[in-house]
């Protein structure tokens, strides 16, 4: 994801191989062969998620893969018999809203650390961008970071940082000038609805409020890729209705969104993409799906 070059992915499979029976049309009717863009143009194609906010476009998958799992099993050393994650083989298109679901403890925050490669996988390949994140060298996680903007259920906001120096962290961290700070900052608040709350901390902010801040510091980098940990988990319903819709204009604009959940209303009213996770097997990949488990 970054410019430099890359070794393309080898031997990608199917984006739903390993799923049987829950196929997507658009995938069995010649989904875009991996493995075939360079790096470098990806990254171009993904770079410009953000400034063109044509909210009644809708995104279609381009080209080649953001995200590839290649049979992926991720066994933690104290269950090593319980695999977190068991050969899982997945991929996820450039412009794609998905929500990733599943009961307590079926892998889902395990997806989420080894895409950003906070750990690595027991076997199998990841790739992100055609980078591959269980060859990639430590010093370059950072960049694969830059990448990816991150959303947590509790905000992870800094509670003595006003809301417009919280989203400035986020750039001042990657050496951005004044000048970028001063400009992007207010945009990507103007762009989450919070124009008005530049100089308040966040205990002077709703829930949903701190979502939004903690929303425009993941995207005020204008990352290709934003996934999000049950973002609406503290929040109530239309809330978190306000928060999805966020998330579905930004996923307009090409950013690719991915969306851990256990809020069935909303995966049911909202007929995105939905990869189901059972006790660490992907167990449903479906367009237009629903939640699907029994409470
Ligand atoms: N660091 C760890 N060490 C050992 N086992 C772990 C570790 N992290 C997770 N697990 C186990 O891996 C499995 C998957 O956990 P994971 O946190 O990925 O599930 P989850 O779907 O995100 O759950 P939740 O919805 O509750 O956050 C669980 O059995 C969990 O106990």
């Amino acid at each position: 994801m970054t410019n430099e070059p890359n070794q393309a992915a080898p031997g990608r499979t199917g984006r739903h191989a390993g799923v049987s029976g829950q196929g997507n049309p658009r995938a069995r009717a010649g989904a875009p062969r991996a493995g075939h863009a360079p790096a470098a143009s990806m990254t171009s194609q993904l770079s410009r998620s953000l400034p063109m906010l044509e909210v009644d476009d809708m995104a279609a998958p381009m080209g080649a893969p953001v995200i590839t799992f290649d049979h992926v099993t991720k066994t933690y050393p104290a269950q090593p018999s319980k695999p977190a994650l068991h050969d899982v083989t997945l991929q996820i298109f450039a412009g794609e809203f998905i929500f990733l679901v599943g009961h307590s403890g079926s892998g889902k925050s395990t997806f989420i650390r080894l895409l950003t490669r906070e750990i690595k996988p027991s076997s199998g390949k990841i790739y992100v961008a055609d980078e591959d994140l269980t060859t990639m060298r430590n010093w370059r996680v950072p960049y694969l970071r830059r990448n990816i903007g991150c959303v947590f259920q509790d905000f992870k906001l800094l509670p003595n940082k006003t809301v417009f120096e919280n989203v400035a962290f986020a750039l001042e961290v990657i050496g951005k000038s004044r000048h970028v700070i001063k400009t992007q900052v207010p945009e990507v608040l103007r762009l989450v609805g919070l124009s008005d709350k530049l100089n308040s901390y966040p205990d002077q902010l709703s829930g949903g409020q701190q979502q939004r801040v903690s929303i425009a510091r993941a995207i005020v980098n204008r990352p290709p890729l934003l996934i999000c940990d049950e973002p609406t988990g503290n929040l109530d319903p239309q809330t978190s209705r306000g928060i999805m819709d966020l998330l579905e204009r930004i996923n307009r604009t090409g950013t690719t969104v991915l969306v851990a959940t256990h809020d069935r209303e909303m995966v049911d009213n909202m007929r995105r993409r939905v990869i189901a996770l059972d006790r660490g097997h992907l167990t449903r990949d479906q367009d237009r799906g629903v939640y699907g488990f029994d409470v």
